[in-house]
């Protein structure tokens, strides 16, 4: 029987491999690309009334994914955890570059998945590749996309808008992607096959909030907004800095999958992991009391979930009730990398 040699990125080419890989992620009819791939720089036009967003976020081997983690969905996930962040300042996400520094022996079937991945999630939310770079690698594969979108002028959301008594909200569920990682790495036992499947789909391929976040730039009264990467807890405390406010938030009202909710059942300590567990990519925002209605309605509009889970104080601390109305200390609160 001939034996079936794999081929590596090696044996392709730099430019090869753009021409193969990285031009077909071009998507037509997105406005504004006077220029993309093939020049020095990408050329991109912004309409007057409107204000550019840019965005950067890296996924590195043994930080953000292990090798053996499915290409396609991790070519999804690359542009998906950009678009949460112009989703978190409000704004239509419209383009991206692409970097990726890549190992010679990385088989080229991995690459062919994963710009299957991007290709599939550039559709999905309209948006277009203008450019990149490549590069090899000697300590792993590493990716970063930077991506670009539009807000009108001046309707940019922000961290820094904050003030005390504004209720504070979170999209969807929280805590399902560090539960999906735990139960990958074998952290989490007993975990029936549903749920799993369930969990570790979260961490593969968060739900970007666009609609939510170009809906919440045209509300006045909402405030603080920031996406959910680092951990409940922490990015909580990033809008409070920012706006130099603190924040009470009620344990008993965070709301959890079914999945998570079972898990919690068995083993209430897992809450904390939850509270500080990152990835969500779900929006966090602030809104001033009179606006909860709307916010709500807007919420039921777009058929994203919108749960309020406490309230903006006065001071600088993220304080965490339990059911019992006794502070929680959370640690840490996130995720940091050093
Ligand atoms: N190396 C850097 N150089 C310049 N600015 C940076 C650098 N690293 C982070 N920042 C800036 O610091 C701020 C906080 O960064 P952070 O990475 O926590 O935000 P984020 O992009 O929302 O998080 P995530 O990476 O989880 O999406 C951002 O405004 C970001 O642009
Ligand atoms: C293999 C593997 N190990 C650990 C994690 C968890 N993890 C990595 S980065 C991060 C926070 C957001 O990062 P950033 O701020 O860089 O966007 C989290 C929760 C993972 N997903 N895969
Ligand atoms: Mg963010």
């Amino acid at each position: 029987m001939k034996e079936e040699i794999a081929t590596t990125l090696a044996s392709v080419g730099e430019f090869p491999l753009i021409r193969e890989f990285f031009q077909p992620l071009r998507l037509e009819g997105v406005a504004g690309v006077v220029a993309g791939i093939g020049d020095d720089a990408a050329v991109l036009a912004v309409p007057r009334t409107q204000q550019l967003l840019a965005t950067v976020d890296a996924l590195i081997e043994g930080i953000h994914f292990s090798a053996t983690d499915d290409p396609f969905l991790l070519g999804q996930k690359a542009l998906r955890v950009n678009l949460s962040d112009i989703a978190a300042m409000g704004g239509r996400p419209n383009w991206y570059l692409l970097s990726v520094g890549l190992p010679g022996d990385t088989p080229s079937q991995w690459l062919a998945e994963f710009t299957r991945g991007l290709r599939a999630c550039g559709e999905r939310y309209g948006v277009t590749i203008v450019g990149g770079n490549t590069t090899g690698s000697s300590s792993g594969r590493t990716i970063h996309v930077t991506m670009f979108g539009l807000v009108g002028q001046g309707r940019a959301l922000s961290r820094g808008g904050a003030e005390v008594g504004d209720r504070i909200f979170v999209t969807g569920t929280v805590g399902d992607a560090t539960l999906g990682l735990a139960a990958r790495q074998g952290r989490l036992t007993g975990l029936d096959e549903a749920d799993q499947r369930y969990l570790e789909g979260r961490l593969d391929l968060p739900e970007p909030q666009v609609a939510l976040g170009v809906a919440l730039a045209d509300a006045a009264a909402v405030r603080g907004v920031i996406d959910v990467s680092d951990g409940l807890v922490a990015d909580l405390g990033h809008i409070c800095e920012a706006s130099g406010k603190g924040a009470r938030v009620e344990v008993g009202r965070i709301p959890l999958s079914e999945a998570a909710r079972r898990l919690v059942l068995r083993d209430p300590g897992l809450m904390r992991r939850i509270l500080s567990g990152g990835e969500d990519y779900e929006l966090l925002f602030t809104v001033a009391p009179g606006a909860v209605g709307m916010v709500r309605t807007l919420g039921e509009r777009i058929g994203v979930p919108v749960t309020e889970i406490g309230e903006i104080v006065a001071g600088s601390e993220v304080e965490v009730l339990g059911l019992d109305g006794e502070r929680v200390v959370v640690e840490q609160g996130g995720w940091r990398h050093f």
